[in-house]
Parts: structure tokens; sequence; C-alpha cells
């Protein structure tokens, strides 16, 4: 898009106290490191560890803290499950730091902005234990969102995705598989007591993730299958429901994205964790003292 061509009010939704849409934020009420979630209440089980909360704000399934560790400013911000929220939530904290709100114009400098989700997950493999915490390498994306979008994959994620697709067998029609890494700056400083792997993202928590109660599956080989999964030295470690739309719309919009997760859930194990809510604290806590360095 021309950067000097308005954005009509249709498209870029402003409300009566000038913020935006859904987030209900003003760019001056965002910090540039943002934390997301999924769950709307681990947004304050975020925030009681900031020094100081600058503001809070709330619509629907979208809170957001904004404060301080020490010098550090962050933002937590709640997304609710699924990528077609993370479309809402990404395109908003980009408009916040990149959309000139008085004239609506995209600005000549634009911000990039480090993006880390702090989700739960199911593992898919048998290593992985409940209460375990993984770092999503890249995301695969089983959902809808990115085949909207116009990005570019790398000649490396080309390779793992044709990989996926020779030896993943999915109904035709029923996705079009895409794949986006993790942000390596980010990345890079996640690693002791960290697992790390492939995240596969889901349109759903039952049916797409091989979950059966009532429903017949389509797929029913499809948790074999994908911890059968190989290539090189990638392997996929687990199941959620945002990953890949926010690595995707990362590599859209060019923002730093990384996305880390509880093990509430061991798949192959058949187990469920004893104390999930424990077992997120400790992620909070150990994954704070990094971002707050960052
Ligand atoms: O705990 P959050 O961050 O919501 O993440 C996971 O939990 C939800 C399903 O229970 C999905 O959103 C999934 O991605
Ligand atoms: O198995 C799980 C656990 C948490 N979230 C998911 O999406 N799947």
């Amino acid at each position: 898009m021309n950067v000097t061509q308005r954005i009509p009010e249709s498209e870029m939704i402003l409300n009566s106290r000038g913020a935006v849409y859904h987030l209900d934020v003003r760019p001056e009420e965002l910090a540039h490191t943002i934390i997301t979630v999924g769950d709307p209440d681990r947004v304050q089980q975020v925030s009681r560890h900031f020094d100081k909360v600058e503001a809070t704000f709330q619509h629907r399934e979208f809170v957001t803290h904004t404060g301080y560790i020490g010098s550090k400013r962050l933002s937590v911000v709640s997304t609710g499950i699924g990528t077609d929220n993370i479309d809402i939530v990404l395109n908003e904290l980009d408009a916040l730091v990149n959309i000139d709100f008085n004239d609506r114009t995209i600005k000549q400098d634009l911000t990039r902005l480090q993006i880390i989700r702090l989700g739960t997950s199911g593992a898919l493999n048998e290593n992985i234990p409940v209460d375990a915490f993984v770092v999503s390498s890249h995301g695969l994306g089983l959902d809808n969102l990115l085949p909207w979008y116009a990005f570019e994959n790398t000649a490396e994620e080309r390779a793992l995705l044709n990989a996926f697709r020779e030896q993943v067998s999915l109904q035709p029609g029923s996705c079009n598989p895409y794949l986006v890494t993790a942000a390596q700056s980010l990345a890079s400083r996640f690693t002791t007591g960290y697992h790390a792997g492939i995240t596969v993202t889901c349109p759903g928590f039952y049916a797409p993730q091989g979950r059966a109660l009532r429903g017949r599956l389509s797929h029913p080989q499809l948790l074999e299958q994908l911890t059968a999964f190989h290539h090189q030295t990638d392997r996929i470690t687990n199941f959620e429901m945002e990953t890949a739309g926010i690595y995707g719309m990362g590599r859209v919009l060019d923002h730093d994205c990384l996305s880390i997760s509880t093990i509430v859930a061991n798949r192959i194990r058949q187990e469920f964790s004893k104390d999930a809510g424990a077992a997120i604290d400790r992620m909070i806590t150990q994954s704070l003292e990094i971002i707050s360095q960052l």
C-alpha cells in the first residue's frame, strides 16, 4: 500500500476514545515488548509480577495490562482462543505502532515489536512431560489464516513444509498447511529449562487435535503421523491453537515473535497436569526474568 494513502474509517476502526476497535488501546498505552496469552485471566497472572501497572484495558476477550519490570516497559494482552483472534490482535498491535491514528497513513519509520506468547499446549512427544516448557522453533499451521495473506517462505521453510506434506496425509480440502520460523533473536534467549520443537497450530481442540469424544474423526491417523514426522533434526513437539498464526503475522508485518508453552497434556502418555496453574506460574516467572532483560 502507498504510505501516503489514507486508511478509511471502515478499515482501521477507532472508538470514541481514539483507541483501536477490538483491543481498546491507544498508541501511547502500548509497550513495544508484548506478551500474549490466550486466557484473559492469565493477563493478571503475568502483570502481578510487574513492579508497576500503568494502565489496564478490557474489551470482549481482549484484556491488556501495561506496566514495568524495573525500567522495562511491557504490555500483556489476551488473545482468546484461535488464529481468527490472532488476525485481530496482531493487526491491531501493528496498527498501534505503525499507523498514524491522526492522519490514518502508514508511518515512514516502522517499529518492529517483540511479541512473546506464554501459552498452554499438548505434547506429542512422550519424552516431554506435563508441566515442562516448550519453545516453538516453528509454527506449522493447519488453520486457514495465513493463506489469506501474501508472505514469503525461506528455502529451509519450504523444504520442511514439503517433508510435512509428504509424510502427513491430510484429506484434500481439509487444510492448506503453512510454516513459519520463530525469531532467532528471541529463541536464542530461551534455551536452558525449555524444550524446543515444531508446534502444530490447529483450528480446534478436539478432532483437529485428534481428540475423539463422540464425533467420529476424519483423520484417525493424525497423532501417529505427527509424532513420526522427521526432517533432518526437526521434530514436532506439541499442539495448540495460536502459534503459527502469530509467527505468520509476524512475518507479514515484520515483527519478532516467539511462542512458549507450558505442556498441560501429554497426548502420547495420555496424561494431564495435576496442577496446570502452578506450572503456568513457573513458566511465567522463569520467562519474565528473560523478557525483562530483552
Ligand atoms: O492457554 P492458551 O494460551 O489459551 O493456549 C491453549 O489453550 C487453548 C485451548 O484450551 C488454546 O488457546 C490453546 O492454544
Ligand atoms: O492439548 C492441548 C492442551 C492445551 N491446548 C491445546 O490446544 N491442546
